[in-house]
């Protein structure tokens, strides 16, 4: 079964929104550890909207599963990460201004930067993760020279056509995945997954190891509550191949 990762950035936003301390992140992310879940993902942005630097060293200190850092590795952020130290850090190629993460990296004009980046966070014992778009064999290929341990493929594509009753667009993403494993590495995905589409995207990837969800899942648990969103999620997630 796939893990999941939750992503906190959201429970940041709100507790930015007033200056406070209300939500707590740290006992937030705790809270997720208690009712199942199996990984905190953040991804601080240089302008710190949502996910403080600081967050990073705090969460480290309680997460007992698996704290997964994302993120463009410019150099403040690759201090961080190393400074952190986390399970895992997973490498976004977001520009400053960006909303959201956007695009995948393109791992063979970068392939050099990538290896480079990559070969100094394994020096550190910290599991490397590229986010790529599916589509295109080529850029799976170059992420395996770069050394990485596993890709996050970027699925808003995915949940945009499953949205619209397109479900062909797995095709895509179950060779991408099929791909990486063949080449050595671990699979991961995320963005804009959620409760309507992550039971038929991870029964499609039998290679799955790892899902970070954020956005949909904090806004479904103003719904059904954060204990039992986390537990719908491992339902779907459970025992599917
Ligand atoms: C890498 C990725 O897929 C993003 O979804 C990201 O982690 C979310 O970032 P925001 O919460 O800033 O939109
Ligand atoms: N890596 C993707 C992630 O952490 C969460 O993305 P989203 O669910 O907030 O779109």
């Amino acid at each position: 079964m796939a893990v999941l990762s939750v992503n906190v950035n959201k429970i940041a936003t709100l507790r930015n929104s007033r200056g406070g301390d209300v939500p707590n992140l740290v006992q937030v992310a705790k809270d997720i550890e208690e009712f199942g879940g199996q990984g905190i993902t953040i991804h601080p942005r240089p302008d710190e909207r949502h996910i403080r630097y600081q967050d990073a060293f705090d969460l480290k200190e309680i997460v007992s599963t698996e704290l997964n850092i994302e993120g463009n590795p410019i150099p403040k952020f690759k201090k961080l990460v190393l400074d952190v130290n986390p399970e895992q850090v997973t490498l976004v190629p977001d520009g400053d201004d960006n909303i959201t993460s956007d695009a995948g990296w393109d791992t063979i004009t970068h392939q050099s930067f990538l290896k480079d980046v990559i070969a100094e966070f394994k020096e550190a014992g910290i599991r490397t993760s590229i986010f790529i778009d599916t589509g295109n064999p080529a850029l799976i290929e170059a992420a395996a020279t770069t050394g990485a341990d596993r890709v996050e493929l970027y699925t808003e594509k995915f949940a945009v056509e499953y949205g619209k009753g397109n479900t062909g667009v797995i095709t895509e993403y179950a060779e991408a995945a099929k791909l990486a494993k063949q080449l050595g590495m671990g699979v991961n995905a995320g963005h804009d997954l959620s409760l309507k589409n992550i039971n038929f995207f991870a029964k499609n990837i039998p290679e799955l190891d790892e899902v970070s969800i954020g956005h949909a899942l904090i806004s479904e648990a103003l719904y059904y509550g954060l204990q039992n969103v986390v537990n719908m999620y491992l339902y779907k997630l459970q025992d599917i191949h």
